[in-house]
């Protein structure tokens, strides 16, 4: 190598210890901290946007923080319902969950997706293990009541109780938990449990420091369709009264309250899709999304 190319390199080499040096106030904030993240369906997306993801859980187990994924699949159980030729309609965000419907959600929750989580994450270097609400009588459930327009969701469950034992001795140990939100009933059947609302409980019961959830917008948006980098619990009830919070926004938002409520410190809601949106929004100065905090 000349010496014009050697010192080029060096100067490479002192710009990556500079960026990385930049980490550290942040590694330190959330020294051995528990950060739950909630990875919806819709922000999956493709092969590239999966390796991210699993690349930024196994960066973050390292940094020295606790990840806990919690993920969804909502498109992806609609996906495997219309290849099967079974109808499928949400009443107040949540799918009517017959006995025949929820076999396949917790084959494609607990099994198609975990797996293939746990296997990305695997696939970079870090020790996943897939779990769901079943394991270890983690999360029980108990029947959600009827929705506003007096519809039975049948199995659709809401947690009543998160026992956080078997994810108690898993943390700090260098594995990543990767949660799938079916749990078992007080009655003994399976539930289908919002992702949103399953990974609430569980920052909840961990007490995390942090719960993110990676969706498909930048986060909570004003009237005029920009970011709102800071949120307050009051001001959310206000915006939802205003009509501009609406939609799937609604209960998550409603999750985070519920959160905060339980000793979560901050929430965030931030686009997934984003690349590393998760080192962004812990590791960095700029952070990403809206956060939440009481
Ligand atoms: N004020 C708002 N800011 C951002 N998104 C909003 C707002 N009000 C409603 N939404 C809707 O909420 C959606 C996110 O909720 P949802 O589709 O349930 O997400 P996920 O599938 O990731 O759980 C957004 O795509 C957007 O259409
Ligand atoms: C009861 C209920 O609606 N459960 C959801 C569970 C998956 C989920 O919540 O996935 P996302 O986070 O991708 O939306 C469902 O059946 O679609």
């Amino acid at each position: 190598m000349t010496d014009a190319g050697a010192s080029t390199e060096q100067q490479k080499a002192q710009e990556q210890a500079a960026i990385l040096m930049q980490a550290l106030p942040h590694m330190l904030h959330y020294d051995d901290a528990t950060v739950v993240v909630k990875y919806g369906g819709h922000a999956m997306g493709d092969e590239t946007v999966a390796r991210d993801f699993a690349r930024d859980m196994v960066l973050l187990e390292q940094s020295g923080l606790n990840p806990v994924v919690v993920h969804g699949g909502g498109p992806q159980i609609g996906a495997m319902l219309k290849k099967l030729g079974i109808k499928s309609e949400f009443s107040d965000g949540l799918r009517i969950t017959d006995k025949e419907t929820v076999e396949i959600v917790e084959m494609v929750l607990a099994g198609s997706i975990n797996k293939q989580i746990v296997g990305s994450i695997n696939a970079e270097g870090g020790r996943a293990i897939g779990l769901c609400g079943k394991d270890g009588n983690m999360v029980i459930a108990h029947k959600v009541a009827r929705t506003s327009d007096g519809v039975d969701l049948g199995f659709v469950g809401e947690p009543a109780k998160v026992d956080a034992t078997v994810l108690e001795q898993v943390l700090g140990r260098e594995l990543i938990p990767v949660l799938a939100p079916i749990a078992q009933g007080v009655d003994g059947e399976t539930y289908n449990v919002n992702a949103d609302t399953f990974a609430g409980a569980i920052a909840g019961a961990l007490k995390a420091k942090r719960l993110l959830f990676l969706t498909d917008v930048p986060g909570v948006l004003d009237r005029d369709k920009n970011l709102i980098k800071e949120l307050r619990v009051d001001q959310i009830h206000a915006l939802i009264a205003e009509g501009v919070i609406t939609g799937g926004m609604i209960p998550k938002v409603e999750t985070c309250i519920y959160a905060l409520e339980q000793g979560v410190e901050g929430v965030v809601i931030l686009d997934g899709k984003t690349p590393h949106a998760v080192l962004v929004e812990l590791l960095t100065d700029h952070g990403a999304g809206t956060l939440i905090t009481r």
